[in-house]
């Protein structure tokens, strides 16, 4: 007998009512790992003056605000963590696709009535069986290992888009993946770069809303990426050389961009050309800001109203871009646009993500993705633990690892 299929909008309104106790029983698992137990950036890197029982000095600052963490998002207990979606919010791979999950069958029938949502802006969400309240839902662009000043503006605006909108909600602890830097094709070190100075300059102008932002890496690659940008870009108070460090790696850092600019011009004239017309058609714009008036107690505002044309016509351009894990099939399309099936119907039919190497660009990088996914562990060393566990969801995520894990065996 299968188990009764919750209302998302019940069970959003009766999970937000409760205490953090009380949210605990509820917790899909409870391997969670609450604030506390994760260091400041501060923390973690004056860990012998706690030893020597000396007083943190200075504080306060910006490297008590941060965290770098290596690990499994959806095990984080904060007030929302920020997933790297895709344009329809219908789930996928990845860390999406751990999200979801992580989060049980409610995240995507709240989801579905959120219709979508455009490249570099962010819709909300409950977090349902996570030890996260909320999720946030952002779109990175499809980089395809090439940054331009349309990819970076998405980018940034995935970040502070998020940011914004844990704000509108009071929330204060948040962490994010390394949006777009998986399927997406988004470089490591430009993207670590432009989530590391996104946040920075938002807690800098919002100091009293922000208790922690964490900064959750899932790769070695990455891990490495943060450690070394973090210290000099979140400097202890009285650490005076990182400044000068800081000020040597952002001339290197302008002429490497400058350069990559130049390189990725030719190719990005072509793309704004195409962009350019699509843009003035869908009245977009990069960086302009989104947000969505929730009424907590009754679910989402249906953004249907807001949502027009325009938004449509780009929503469909980002299925047409051609990213298998994230294209909706042709059935799921006939599921948005014509009728509202029912969840089982959906359910089955939901976007399976494809890890089959089809010779682009994109394999590259996935391929270094997946070879590199397999030695993840978290921020203190330990193994990995597989933290996902199976749920009623259907397990085409379950046979997309599995697949990619092939893909690799298969490489070596
Ligand atoms: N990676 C895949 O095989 C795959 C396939 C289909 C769709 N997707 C997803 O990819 C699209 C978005 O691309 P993207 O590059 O922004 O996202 P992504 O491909 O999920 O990669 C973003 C980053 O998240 C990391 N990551 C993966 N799992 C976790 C986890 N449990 N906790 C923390 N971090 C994790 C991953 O290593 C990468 O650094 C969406 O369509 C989404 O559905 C991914």
């Amino acid at each position: 007998m299968s188990k009764k299929k919750k209302d998302w909008k019940t069970e959003k309104e009766r999970l937000l009512r409760l205490d953090r106790e009380e949210r605990r029983k509820e917790y899909r698992r409870q391997d969670f790992i609450s604030l506390d137990k994760i260091p400041s950036w501060r923390e973690e890197n004056r860990p012998n003056d706690i030893e020597e029982g000396k007083e943190l000095t200075g504080g306060g600052g910006l490297s008590d605000k941060v965290s770098l963490y290596k690990g499994d998002i959806t095990v984080l207990e904060v007030d929302v963590i920020v997933n790297a979606a895709n344009s329809s919010l219908l789930g996928g791979g990845g860390v999406d696709g751990c999200i979801h999950k992580a989060a049980g069958s409610c995240l995507y029938d709240e989801c579905h009535s959120l219709n979508g949502c455009e490249t570099g802006k962010a819709k909300i969400t409950c977090g349902y069986d996570l030890p996260a309240k909320y999720v946030i839902h952002t779109v990175g662009p499809v980089a395809r290992g090439h940054v331009g000043s349309t990819e970076t503006n998405d980018l940034t605006s995935c970040y502070q888009n998020s940011l914004r909108l844990m704000e509108e909600h009071d929330l204060s602890t948040v962490a994010f993946p390394c949006i777009s830097t998986g399927i997406y094709g988004f470089p490591n070190e430009p993207a670590a770069d432009i989530a590391l100075n996104t946040v920075k300059s938002w807690i800098e102008q919002n100091p009293d809303k922000i208790t922690r932002v964490i900064f959750c890496v899932f790769l070695e690659t990455d891990f490495a990426i943060y450690k070394k940008n973090m210290s000099v870009i979140f400097p202890d108070n009285d650490t005076e050389v990182a400044e000068e460090q800081l000020k040597e790696d952002n001339t290197s850092m302008k002429s490497t961009t400058k350069e990559e600019s130049e390189d990725s011009r030719g190719k990005e004239e072509i793309g704004d050309e195409e962009e350019g017309d699509d843009d003035a058609a869908a009245g977009n714009t990069d960086v302009e800001m989104a947000s969505q008036n929730l009424d907590e107690h009754s679910g989402n505002e249906d953004p249907n109203q807001e949502k027009d044309k325009d938004e449509k016509e780009n929503q469909d351009k980002d299925e047409d871009v051609g990213i298998d894990g994230d294209e909706e099939s042709d059935k799921d399309k006939g599921i948005d646009n014509e009728k509202d099936e029912d969840k089982d119907k959906a359910e089955e039919e939901q976007p399976a993500a494809k890890a089959e190497d089809d010779g682009t660009a994109k394999s590259t990088v996935e391929m270094e993705y997946v070879s590199e996914i397999n030695n993840a562990g978290t921020s203190n060393g330990e193994e990995m633990k597989d933290h996902v566990e199976s749920s009623e969801e259907p397990d085409s995520i379950l046979t997309d690892s599995i697949q990619s894990k092939d893909i690799v065996e298969k490489k070596e």
